[in-house]
């Protein structure tokens, strides 16, 4: 069942269309939003291979002037360098300001997209086409955009939202399996710190791992109910003055994990896995949630397939260190999102090294 999802911003707002099967419709999806000619597609090898064709014929069918632009696949080319590609491309596509940005792809090429878009001329249209479970479920939707820096994850970037999101539950077919289970990570997040019945809803299902092949009307209230309570938070805080900090569950760790282990070995829904159990733990340990609930969250990411142990190898002390970047880090202490029941979270600055020095031997 097609579903449409509102992003309901001061300015901007735009949906999130779900349709399976629906790659090839997104030129008539576009059509409606009087873009200008030109689409440049921005997409890596692998995704280019499987959907670049049916995405340029349904684009070139409703009378778009199409090229592409293929990015090397992988986080570790989130960089300035990549973005510097888009823009070689949309210069030599003598892209205007009319002209939209295609993101045809995971997390990566949507948040590289969407900063190319963001900076090129000073902001030109982008629509977002995810290809992951994860993109789908929150990295399309609400705008972040941005790419690392050597010494942390994100940390440059810009609030710009796209003018439309179309997803096509479809594309998850083949998907990694890893990968699906790491846009899960994502999924158990909005469970935790807003939807209490899609946690409960996770903790029923037989096999999340399998979701794609043998439930498809399921997946899909996955999907619309994860993109639901991106675009209700998104929708309160677009430019995380308060509120939107809660998405950042699990990510404070998470992102020292990735950070520290250079985007090779846990990608990002991993990272946030573990980020997301030494959060509840902290939580545990200041009163802010009970041990009932850190071990039903506990056992539904280990239903999901996904890590609850840090990576071997990592220094706690440079862990500690490297929270330092984190973006919610204000006047030098460094903040943590905590859940405080199934369904809710809050933002503490309780946390301290020694706590984490306490909690995170636990997780070796
Ligand atoms: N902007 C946001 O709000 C936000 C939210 C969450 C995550 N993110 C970012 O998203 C990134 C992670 O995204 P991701 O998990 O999608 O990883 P990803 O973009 O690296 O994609 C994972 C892999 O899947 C492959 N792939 C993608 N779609 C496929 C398909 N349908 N079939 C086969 N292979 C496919 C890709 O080639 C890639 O190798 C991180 O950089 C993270 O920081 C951003
Ligand atoms: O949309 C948000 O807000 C989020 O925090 C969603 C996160 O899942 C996402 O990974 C985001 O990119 C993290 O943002 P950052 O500001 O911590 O870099
Ligand atoms: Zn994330």
């Amino acid at each position: 069942m097609p579903s449409v999802i509102p992003v309901n911003l001061p300015q901007d707002s735009y949906d999130i269309a779900i349709a399976p099967q629906s790659l090839d419709q997104l030129g008539a999806q576009m059509q409606p939003l009087k873009l200008g000619k030109k689409v440049l597609v921005v997409s890596n090898p692998v995704v280019d291979r499987r959907y670049g064709d049916c995405l340029r014929s349904s684009l070139t069918t409703a009378g778009f002037d199409v090229s592409t632009c293929i990015l090397t696949a992988g986080e570790q080319y989130k960089t300035l360098r990549s973005i510097q590609k888009i823009y070689d491309a949309a210069l030599e596509q003598r892209l205007e300001r009319s002209s939209t940005m295609v993101a045809l792809g995971g997390g990566v090429v949507g948040d590289m997209t969407g900063f190319a878009a963001a900076t090129w001329l000073r902001g030109i249209n982008f629509v977002q086409v995810p290809t992951t479970l994860l993109a789908m479920v929150d990295a399309s939707i609400g705008g972040k955009t941005g790419v690392n820096h050597p010494q942390g994850k994100n940390l440059i970037g810009a609030f710009y939202q796209p003018k439309l999101v179309a997803i096509d539950p479809e594309v998850l077919k083949t998907l990694p399996a890893r990968e699906f289970r790491a846009g899960m990570a994502e999924v158990i997040k909005y469970g935790v710190i807003w939807d209490a019945e899609l946690f409960t809803q996770m903790e029923q299902a037989k096999r999340l791992d399998q979701l794609r092949y043998v439930d498809a009307g399921f997946l899909e209230e996955i999907l619309a109910r994860s993109c639901q309570s991106k675009a209700d938070v998104v929708g309160k805080d677009e430019k995380e003055a308060g509120l939107r900090a809660i998405l950042n569950y699990g990510h404070t760790i998470g992102h020292a994990v990735e950070s520290l282990t250079h985007y090779k070995g846990t990608n990002h829904g991993e990272a946030v896995a573990i980020g997301m159990v030494a959060a509840s733990r902290l939580a545990v340990a200041l009163g802010l949630w009970d041990e009932e609930c850190d071990r039903r969250q506990f056992a539904l990411i280990e239903k999901a397939g996904l890590p609850t142990k840090l990576p071997e190898g990592l220094n706690l002390e440079e862990i500690i260190d490297t929270l330092q970047t984190d973006k919610k880090v204000k006047d030098g202490q460094v903040r943590f999102v905590l859940p405080t029941q199934i369904g809710a979270a809050t933002v503490s600055d309780r946390v301290t090294s020694d706590l984490i020095r306490q909690i995170l031997p636990g997780m070796q």
